[in-house]
């Protein structure tokens, strides 16, 4: 399971949990504005916006999981198991719209759109196909949040054509598809920051016997709908500081509200789901935060660091061994 969500202080902010049973070996990759894109069906990409964010590269190409563009635009994609289902690629002179391969997604998004009104207008005249990568790696069923500091959406392939919805909330985890996760939210509807006050019945006197009752009823398993409302809320209620460490701290937290322990999901006999990663990017800054799951110290990649005019792909593998600071030795 995976949770994206955005944030938005000073700057906006965009990240994501990446939780698995193994990992196929991503690295925070930079592909400079003149890497040059040859889409299977959409011709060629020579120069266009640079991108940063975490990729499995095979033969050369960045298969991207979430990325932002150097406009501020943001995509991540999450599992969307049984519920995704794809285009079948028409000969080019059947269809008058793009097609676009399902891996390609992240990367002819945003290397032509720097907003999300932008990013609807591709939107509006595409087909998502289910055109493997290779046969090692074929489709992924996913769906896509796009986000930038002003609006959020989130893109469902499905049997019934392509969805684009509003998200109001800024959050997108897997299962069921998007509007039932924000359905699920009205069964919350009473819950609060604040202390409750007895509502139970009359007669009763209830106490608020222990700070942080004002959330109770909020789920804390880790199936996707469970984890869609403990972080709406978490976000929706964050207080921070607009500075960058400060945001940046606060949005950790804000993903550590879901985060996934070895042990407490088991996917097969004796393979357990953890979070592998997670991510923060400062959209504005290109900057790409990133915590392991054994390496709690925030380390970061600066797009701007780069050479951006290149043609190469730019790779810094996952930093994942944690490191304790002693005070007294
Ligand atoms: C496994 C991950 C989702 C994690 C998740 O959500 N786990 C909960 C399971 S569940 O929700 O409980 O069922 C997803 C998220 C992004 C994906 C890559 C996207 C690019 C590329 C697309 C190609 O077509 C196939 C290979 C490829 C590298 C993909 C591999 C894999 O599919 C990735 C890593």
């Amino acid at each position: 399971m995976c949770t994206a969500a955005t944030y938005k202080t000073k700057d906006f902010y965009m990240g994501r949990t990446l939780d698995y049973e193994f990992s196929y070996g991503e690295q925070i990759t930079i592909t400079p504005r003149n890497y040059e894109f040859d889409f299977r069906f959409a011709g060629k990409i020579k120069s266009h916006y640079a991108l940063i964010g975490m990729a499995f590269v095979a033969g050369g190409y960045p298969l991207y999981y979430d990325a932002v563009n150097e406009k501020g635009l943001g995509m991540a994609g999450l599992n969307f198991v049984g519920n995704a289902a794809y285009e079948e690629a028409l000969p080019e002179d059947e269809t008058e719209v793009s097609q676009v391969a399902q891996f390609e997604f992240i990367p002819w998004i945003l290397t032509q759109c720097a907003t999300v009104a932008e990013a609807r207008e591709k939107l509006a005249a595409m087909r998502l196909t289910g055109t493997a990568f290779s046969e090692q790696l074929p489709t992924a069923q996913l769906h896509w949040i796009i986000a930038d500091k002003d609006s959020c959406i989130v893109v469902e392939s499905m049997k019934d054509g392509l969805h684009v919805y509003d998200n109001p909330v800024g959050v997108l985890t897997n299962n069921p598809p998007f509007p039932g996760q924000m359905f699920a939210l009205n069964n919350y509807a009473g819950v609060s920051r604040k202390q409750p006050e007895s509502t139970f019945a009359g007669v009763l006197q209830l106490d608020a016997y222990s700070r942080g009752m004002g959330g109770m009823g909020i789920p804390g398993d880790l199936s996707s709908q469970s984890r869609f409302v403990k972080v709406a809320f978490t976000k929706l209620n964050s207080i921070s500081g607009e500075e960058e460490g400060e945001s940046v701290s606060q949005f950790f937290h804000i993903l550590g509200s879901v985060d996934q322990q070895r042990g407490c999901c088991e996917v097969t006999e004796g393979k357990y789901e953890i979070t592998i990663y997670t991510s923060c990017c400062n959209t504005a800054k290109g900057i790409y935060y990133y915590t392991t799951y054994d390496n709690h110290q925030i380390t970061a990649v600066d797009m701007h660091a780069e050479n951006l005019d290149s043609d190469q792909l730019i790779c810094y593998p996952l930093l994942s061994k944690g490191e304790v600071r002693w005070q007294n030795k």
